[in-house]
């Protein structure tokens, strides 16, 4: 029942995403004279793959993943994919967005979806909203602002435990080069998949 629901609505809000490209271009034209900014991209969705998704939720139940935390909530589909999966691990997410507008729209495709019981929507900075955070983390799912992959990492970094996996998006870009450069290598495997778009992170 609730894996229909859920399955319903990430394919309206990918419906929904087609949108996007004209949105982002809007954005990156308000940003001709600055860096670009999250408030640049409010409206669009910037989702994670349909396929990456179904991985996402094959990664949790095969590793009976109970404890997920997700930088860059936006609309929530990659939330739901979370979900998805960990509903059969009886686990929990926590997602962290920092735009108030996008983060209450996710919200609500929470509620449509019927899994808002099982996610904890932080809104804000997510070095602020994840500061505190003492639990262990078995899948942190990097898919935020690039630059903020590096110093998130190293301040979760004493939550991972030997079977965690982080999961980085758009990892083929600059800034996210920086953290695979940056992490030990006697510490961490990386296995790049998606054609190098997805690095796979683990101890
Ligand atoms: C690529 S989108 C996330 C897409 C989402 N994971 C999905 O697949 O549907 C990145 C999101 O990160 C948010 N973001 C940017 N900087 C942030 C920060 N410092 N803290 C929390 N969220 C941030 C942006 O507002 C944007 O909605």
């Amino acid at each position: 029942m609730h894996t229909q629901q859920i399955t319903n609505t990430i394919a309206d809000l990918y419906t929904d995403a087609k949108y996007d490209k004209l949105k982002m271009i809007k954005g990156v034209a308000k940003s001709a004279f600055r860096p670009l900014q999250p408030k640049d991209f409010e409206e669009a969705y910037l989702p994670i793959s349909n396929k990456q998704g179904i991985e996402l939720v094959q990664l949790i139940k095969q590793n009976n993943f109970k404890n997920i935390v997700e930088f860059g909530t936006s609309f929530g589909i990659s939330t739901l994919f979370l979900a998805q999966g960990i509903l059969e691990t009886n686990g929990h997410v926590i997602t962290t967005e920092l735009l108030e507008s996008k983060a209450q729209i996710a919200k609500e495709n929470f509620k449509k979806a019927g899994v808002e019981n099982l996610i904890d929507v932080r809104i804000g900075d997510a070095l602020e909203t994840l500061k505190n955070h003492s639990e262990p983390i078995d899948l942190f799912l990097l898919d935020g602002w690039m630059n903020l992959y590096q110093p998130l990492f190293e301040m979760l970094e004493p939550n991972f435990h030997k079977n965690s996996i982080i999961y980085v998006d758009n990892a083929n870009m600059v800034d996210s080069k920086k953290i695979l450069a940056s992490i030990s290598k006697e510490k961490y495997q990386i296995e790049l998949t998606f054609n190098s778009k997805v690095a796979i992170i683990k101890l």
